[in-house]
């Protein structure tokens, strides 16, 4: 057995093994060692080979998904090895073979898959500084290819998220190193251009790729080739069907690079939770077909005005006819066509898959019925009507309820064969049967005391009483004579018997059969159900952003050629929600008007400011309306942010260095139609170098990006740029201080700020009290010693009155001075007569 395991485990050296024992799996040698450390599990020990023990640690086979999720979701891929054969007439071990291979991107089980994330797997080369990237998901059965630079690798893992990355084994991982994606390596030859063209022409059944807008030089189809290959061999050879290929150009969205897509927090915050984010504030879809959708949506907002005008004419029409609600209603009984349909292709799907498929099939009629009257939702109808033969197929195939796993019966659904209907019948029915059986042999043979029978040791049997045994009809067989009678039995009682004794398993056995042939006959409809999904999907997220633009107040933007951001009282849509006031702010941006310089106390509200416009103009982009009154928007290639400061320590680099690597990136990549949000650019340094650095960078941004910028700085200089550019414009947020609170207005207003209220938000924190006091003489005497000097390069520098440090009152210096734990109650009385003589 050993020996059979050594040789599977040297065909997976990468894998966990997941070796099928009985009713256990087990993992032995440095797997055993790996599982029990991944999963806690006990490690043991099982036999001994070259006199050591074999180290092992199993899982039983019933609670396995449960172990094959944690590992995956680790980045494991695990091999899983079933038995075949009967074990008590095998000699020696028995028959094992790997199944399949779990790889965390090549998920399909229910239970393994996050309901509304894509499960993608990424097919990477690179060769002289260009990448090819393919792409496929085999729950949804999309499949693409992407040629660019290799420089662009990191934004691109961060847009598409892929749960594992293939590459040559000749590429390298270092290119992979940081970015904390699961890597396998296949060989150099599985990624060659000529093969993968063949083998993707013939698994599409195409003459060339050409059909797919794929060029024939592009690097991708290497990759295209390997994911093929590597997803045959994962699947037991099975390939799923995909949908066909599609080429992304980086034209075709708002480019957002992976910082960008971590500050404005779209699906995941900063922290990494998933809320609240936008995706979590916007994501009421009824399925997760289309949470799926609405994610990939907000990760991909659209360049083409066109297309993002046809989603919003889209909300428009379902607002103007009040279906979102009622839409959404029928969708909530909705499956997961998509997936099912994936797993029917690796014909994977359970009883219960099927059941779903056909009730949800039974909704679409409602669903099309409920559609706005548009050119476009014909569209999305016309896909809504798959052939009303699946339904049909199903319908009569399924049982109503079915149960959840096949082995179990109580599947296919009565009628629909006549041969099950009559195994079932037989076990349900045996008595009957015996009983017609013996009135009709009584009729036929004259005999009125003749009896059909069955016992466990003779089976079924005719029993006839001595005294009527010449009128046995001559086709009855002898099968055992008693005392007073004989029993006989008939080639259609003996037909009848090895029926009903195998009636059960023949029937499960038929079922398992009637139940893959359905799967066969469902093979061809694929394609119309991943239509069918996706057109679910897509009225999902419409009326899910139609929901939101009538309970929210969100209004359609406008697009325009010009050079030109416009939003009035725009609103941050998920600060928003969590806030009871929130104060609405606007924003101006025009072909002279291209730089705002946001200045204004600590937790005045900049930033949210900030993260507000771009999630306006990506939400715009997106098709969906946008909270505010007002948003004309102009064109927009991309979205750059740097906001707040974070190591990676893991990248080795410094929140310096991160900060200024995001800036150059900025610096060599905006343009103008870019929006770009800088946020305190500079801190990260001593003041001069930061203020410096501050200083030029804008500089760059006005004289040569010309990129819509907005740039929060605490270096008040910088506000003087308006004076030299007059593209460049100030704004600020403002504060009061009230006695000793200070309240934030939140209101953005034209103009520079005047005061920084650092000192007084430190206080607010809980600074302690005499650090405050500290800080404030020290800010009076820098204030004194610097006008104009620039020694002192921040907001501080304002010439301002210095503050007079109050002095406190004697009465508060008293207290101070007081240790209670020392006062005696009698002390503690004089010392209140003491102090209130002081008032
Ligand atoms: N327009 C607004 N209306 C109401 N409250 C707001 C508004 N903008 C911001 N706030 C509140 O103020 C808090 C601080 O906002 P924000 O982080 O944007 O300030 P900031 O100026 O960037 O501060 P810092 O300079 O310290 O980073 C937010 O958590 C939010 O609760």
């Amino acid at each position: 057995m050993m020996a059979q395991y050594l040789r599977l485990k040297a065909d997976h050296p990468d894998k966990l093994v997941f070796y099928r024992m009985g009713d256990f799996y087990e993992l032995f040698y440095d797997d055993a060692v790996k599982a029990s450390k991944l999963l806690d599990i006990t490690l043991t020990t099982r036999g001994q080979s070259a006199g050591q023990p074999i180290k092992m640690a199993g899982i039983p086979y019933h609670a396995c998904e449960g172990y094959l999720a944690r590992l995956v979701r680790l980045g494991e891929s695990v091999a899983i090895c079933e038995q075949f054969g009967d074990p008590a007439t095998t000699k020696g071990p028995l028959e094992r073979k790997v199944v399949r291979v779990v790889t965390p991107g090549t998920l399909t089980d229910a239970a393994l898959l996050d309901d509304k994330q894509e499960n993608r797997l990424l097919g990477v080369v690179a060769l002289k500084g260009r990448l090819g990237l393919a792409w496929l998901s085999l729950a949804s059965g999309d499949f693409a290819l992407m040629d660019t630079d290799v420089e662009r690798l990191p934004t691109e893992l961060e847009r598409l998220r892929p749960a594992e990355v293939v590459i040559s084994s000749d590429t390298g991982l270092a290119l992979f190193d940081t970015l904390g994606v699961p890597v396998r390596q296949m060989p150099p030859w599985q990624f060659d251009r000529d093969s993968a063209i063949r083998a993707l022409t013939r698994h599409f059944a195409t003459h060339d790729l050409a059909g797919f807008g794929v060029a024939d030089d592009m690097l991708a189809i290497g990759g295209a080739g390997a994911l093929l290959e590597y997803v045959r061999t994962t699947q037991g050879g099975v390939l799923p069907a995909l949908a066909g290929l599609r080429v992304e150009h980086a034209s075709q969205y708002i480019e957002l690079d992976p910082a960008t897509r971590r500050n404005l927090e779209l699906t995941e915050t900063i922290r990494g939770e998933a809320a609240p984010t936008l995706f979590s504030l916007l994501d009421q879809c009824a399925t997760s077909m289309g949470s799926r959708t609405l994610r990939h949506w907000l990760h991909h907002p659209l360049r083409q005005h066109a297309a993002i005008l046809e989603r919003q004419a889209a909300i428009s029409a379902l607002l103007d006819t009040g279906a979102s609600a009622p839409l959404q209603e029928t969708l909530s009984g909705v499956a997961d066509i998509e997936r099912i349909a994936a797993r029917i292709a690796l014909r994977s799907a359970r009883p219960r898959d099927l059941s779903s498929l056909r009730d949800s099939l039974a909704l679409l009629p409602a669903l099309r019925d409920a559609l706005p009257q548009t050119a476009f939702f014909a569209g999305l109808s016309q896909a809504l009507l798959p052939d009303a033969e699946i339904h049909a197929l199903l319908a009569g195939a399924v049982q109503p309820e079915p149960s959840v796993v096949l082995r179990e019966g109580g599947v296919i659904a009565d009628g629909y064969s006549a041969e099950l209907d009559e195994l079932r019948g037989i076990q349900a029915n045996c008595g009957e049967y015996l009983q017609r059986m013996e009135l009709l042999e009584r009729e036929r043979t004259g005999i009125p005391t003749l009896r059909v029978e069955y016992n466990r040791v003779a089976g079924f049997f005719i029993e006839i009483g001595n005294a009527n045994v010449d009128k046995v009809p001559p086709e009855y067989r002898r099968r055992q004579t008693m005392k007073n009678a004989e029993r006989y039995i008939t080639p259609e009682l003996k037909a009848f018997e090895e029926k009903a004794l195998s009636a059960q398993d023949r029937a499960l056995a038929l079922e398992k059969q009637l139940f893959d042939a359905l799967l066969d006959s469902l093979q061809p409809q694929l394609a119309s159900l991943r239509l069918a999904a996706q057109a679910v999907a897509t009225v999902d997220v419409l009326a899910c952003l139609a929901g939101h633009a009538q309970t929210r107040g969100y209004v359609a933007p406008e697009f325009v050629d010009d050079v030109r951001i416009d939003i009035d009282a725009g609103r941050h849509p998920v600060v928003e929600a969590q806030i009871d006031d929130f104060i609405p702010n606007g924003v101006t941006f025009g072909a002279m008007r291209k730089l705002l310089l946001i200045t204004g106390p600590n937790m005045g509200g900049k930033s949210t400011y900030m993260r507000q416009v771009a999630l306006i103009v990506l939400l715009a982009h997106v098709g969906s309306y946008v909270p505010a009154t007002s948003a004309v928007i102009g064109r927009v290639d991309r979205i750059f942010t740097r906001i707040g400061a974070s190591d990676d320590l893991a990248g080795g680099r410094s929140t310096f260095m991160v900060e200024m690597t995001e800036t150059a990136n900025i610096l060599n990549n905006a343009s103008e139609h870019s929006l770009v949000l800088m946020d305190e650019v500079g801190r990260g340094t001593s003041t001069f170098d930061g203020l410096a650095l501050a200083w030029a960078i804008a500089r760059q941004l006005i004289e040569k990006s010309r990129a819509y910028t907005l740039f929060a700085t605490h270096y008040f200089e910088l506000t003087r740029l308006a004076q030299d550019y007059a593209m460049v414009a100030n704004v600020h947020l403002d504060a009061v201080e009230h006695k000793d609170r200070i309240v934030f207005l939140h209101a953005v207003q034209e103009g520079p700020a005047s005061q920084s209220y650092g000192v007084a938000v430190a206080q607010l924190a809980g600074v302690p009290r005499e650090v405050i006091r500290q800080a404030k003489r020290k800010l009076a005497e820098l204030e004194q010693s610097s006008p104009g000097h620039a020694q002192q390069g921040d907001l501080f520098s304002v010439p301002v009155e210095p503050v007079a440090e109050p002095e406190d009152h004697p009465l508060v210096e008293k207290i101070a001075g007081i240790d209670p734990d020392d006062l005696s109650p009698r002390a503690a009385l004089q010392l209140l007569f003491e102090l209130k003589a002081m008032l």
